[in-house]
């Protein structure tokens, strides 16, 4: 079976040639749950980050369907790849402004909903009202809710999710994990991979394991 991701002899290095990734390969199969596990400063998020295309890679590839992703290809691959960031990225403007974003670039081939916006949000403890609110004033927590629903409408084949929940209170976690296992148990093909310091939440959300240390796969 073709793998959904194929990440094949990633290599990163940073500042100094410091080595961030070293030659990492591994493949994300439909449906899968994998965890990505290791120390803090193991290059969790540079991994996650370099298979979303969202940095610079020195060597390796990284496929979609048996299919290489060129630079032109990138914008494409990230509505079927979504990363969503451990502290996520909102621009000026109101919530409702942030869920459209997705929607507003070239490579969009579908328009926002907004109805499954306000849907999506009052499954996360009646959050629909804040489609106005300014952004910048939400919550840590509130942003990764946010960041959530924006993934979902952009309905994509895998989610990235570098420590999701970091900042959510226990009742929002749960909230947060019911939501996104209702999009992956949506269509048997979704797969994630999932990155937390939560043994438990790594228990219940993911079925694989890869453990990272110094940039290199240790364990898999
Ligand atoms: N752009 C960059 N330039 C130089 N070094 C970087 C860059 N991005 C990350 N690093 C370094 O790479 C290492 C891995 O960082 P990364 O954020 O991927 O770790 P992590 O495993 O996700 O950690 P945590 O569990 O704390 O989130 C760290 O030492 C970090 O300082």
């Amino acid at each position: 079976m073709t793998p959904v991701v194929s990440v094949q002899g990633i290599t990163r290095t940073g500042a100094a040639g410091r080595v961030l990734l070293d030659d990492i390969t591994m493949d994300v199969m439909a449906g899968e749950g994998i965890a990505l596990v290791g120390p803090s400063g193991s290059g969790k998020s540079t991994l996650l980050r370099a298979i979303a295309r969202l940095d610079p890679i020195r060597n390796g590839y990284v496929k979609i369907n048996g299919d290489t992703i060129t630079s032109a290809a990138i914008p494409n691959f990230r509505r079927r790849v979504v990363y969503l960031a451990q502290r996520p990225a909102m621009i000026v403007g109101t919530v409702e402004q942030n869920l459209q974003l997705p929607f507003s670039f070239a490579s969009s081939q579908s328009n926002y909903d907004r109805a499954r916006a306000i849907d999506l949000l009052g499954e996360l403890d009646r959050l629909e009202g804040i489609l106005d609110q300014d952004a910048s004033t939400l919550s840590g927590g509130e942003q990764q809710l946010v960041s959530l629903v924006r993934a979902i409408l952009v309905d994509p084949e895998v989610m990235l999710l570098d420590e999701p929940t970091a900042s959510l209170d226990a009742a929002s976690l749960d909230r947060f994990e019911s939501l996104a296992s209702g999009w992956k148990n949506g269509d048997p093909r979704r797969a994630w991979v999932w990155t937390s310091h939560d043994a438990d939440q790594i228990d219940r959300m993911t079925t694989r394991t890869i453990r990272l240390a110094g940039g290199r796969i240790t364990h898999e």
